[in-house]
């Protein structure tokens, strides 16, 4: 008997699962009819170098205005995202059992996620499943040919969101706001995480591969395969991005918003299943140590001070509380709430 490499979400998630749907197979997806798709603002990063005001002011206002932007000429070489894609494929495609264990790589116990274990409801499922690999500068060069694909990108990937966030800081209020260094000295290396994300086939209509979410980071880098299934929220309404496999995404975090005092849009999205085909995707996150104050320098600051860690935990806790995470609204400074900025 083959051992089963997908996570056994039929079985685990039966009880929400029944309560609103039986999941047959559905039928083959009509093109739908109010969702809109989009090519994100493309931005080519060869530019930096022959017009680099041009391509700076780019870049801000895409990150002003959308929240989301794509670059090309980004310098991470094609053969080493198809390899990345090839080892992330095989890692996937061990028995989960083998997963579940841990220990793959060399990565960290309990790195391997899949699901949504606090789910009560259809709406909270994520039907996907992902490694987080902490980015540590390893003692010992690895052995391991897949592990040192996986560095290597996680390391040129990390440069490219270095100099992103070095544009990005330099544009507010026409000056320089990150003249002490402060997203180099606090998000190192040793704070970032890489995810690799797989979103197995889902016979269920309507569900989530990744329920809608802001990310709580500085920047996000994604790239995503060519299936398409990521949406963002925009004017209100859910718009589908058009996958572009030479591109990578560029996603402004959290902790950009509340830095730049709202000049940088955190902007929701989500991930739909697909009922035919897998999906692959990879995300750099861009954090800072738990230790790390979020604080505008602008005055007067949309949010009050507070560390990584206390929104870290802020999350949890509305996680259990509310079934969601709240996010900024939370830490809206008491000068600047008013009674919407509730749950
Ligand atoms: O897979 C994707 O397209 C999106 C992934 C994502 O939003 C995340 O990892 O935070
Ligand atoms: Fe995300």
């Amino acid at each position: 008997m083959i051992a089963d490499t997908n996570p056994p979400f039929l079985r685990a998630y039966k009880a929400i699962i029944h309560e609103h749907t039986s999941p047959l197979p559905p039928p083959p997806p009509p093109p739908p009819a109010n969702e809109a798709s989009v090519d994100l603002p493309l931005i080519d990063l060869g530019r930096l170098i022959f017009d680099p005001v041009v391509c700076k002011a780019e870049i801000r206002t895409a990150a002003a205005e959308w929240g989301f932007f794509q670059v090309v000429n980004h310098g991470v070489p094609l053969e080493l995202l198809e390899c990345l894609r090839r080892v992330q494929a095989n890692l996937f495609r061990l028995p989960f059992a083998e997963k579940e264990k841990g220990r793959l790589l060399d990565f960290a116990v309990g790195c391997y996620k899949w699901g949504t274990p606090t789910a009560t409801s259809l709406a909270q499922l994520s039907w996907s499943e992902a490694y987080h690999i902490p980015l540590v500068s390893p003692q010992v060069p690895t052995k391991l040919k897949a592990r040192r694909v996986i560095d290597e990108y996680a390391m040129r990937v990390a440069q490219l969101a270095y100099q992103l966030v070095g544009i990005l800081a330099e544009g507010f209020e026409g000056g320089n706001f990150d003249n002490n260094n402060y997203i180099e000295e606090n998000c190192r290396p040793s704070s970032c995480y890489l995810r690799l994300n797989r979103y197995p086939p889902c016979p269920i209509r309507g569900v989530h591969g990744l329920v809608p979410h802001t990310d709580s980071d500085f920047l996000t880098l994604l790239h995503q395969d060519q299936v398409g299934g990521l949406q963002l929220m925009k004017g209100g309404r859910w718009i589908t991005v058009n996958p572009n496999y030479n591109a990578l995404i560029v996603n402004i975090g959290d902790l950009f918003q509340a830095w730049s005092n709202n000049a940088y849009k955190s902007v929701e999205h989500r991930v739909m299943a697909n009922p035919h085909t897998e999906r692959f995707s990879t995300a750099f996150q861009l954090c800072p140590s738990y230790g790390t104050i979020i604080q505008s320098p602008e005055s007067p600051s949309l949010y009050r001070s507070f560390t990584f860690m206390e929104y870290k935990l802020q999350i949890q806790e509305d996680v259990k509380t509310f079934g969601r995470k709240i996010g900024l609204q939370r830490f809206i400074s008491s000068t600047s709430a008013n009674d919407t900025t509730q749950p």
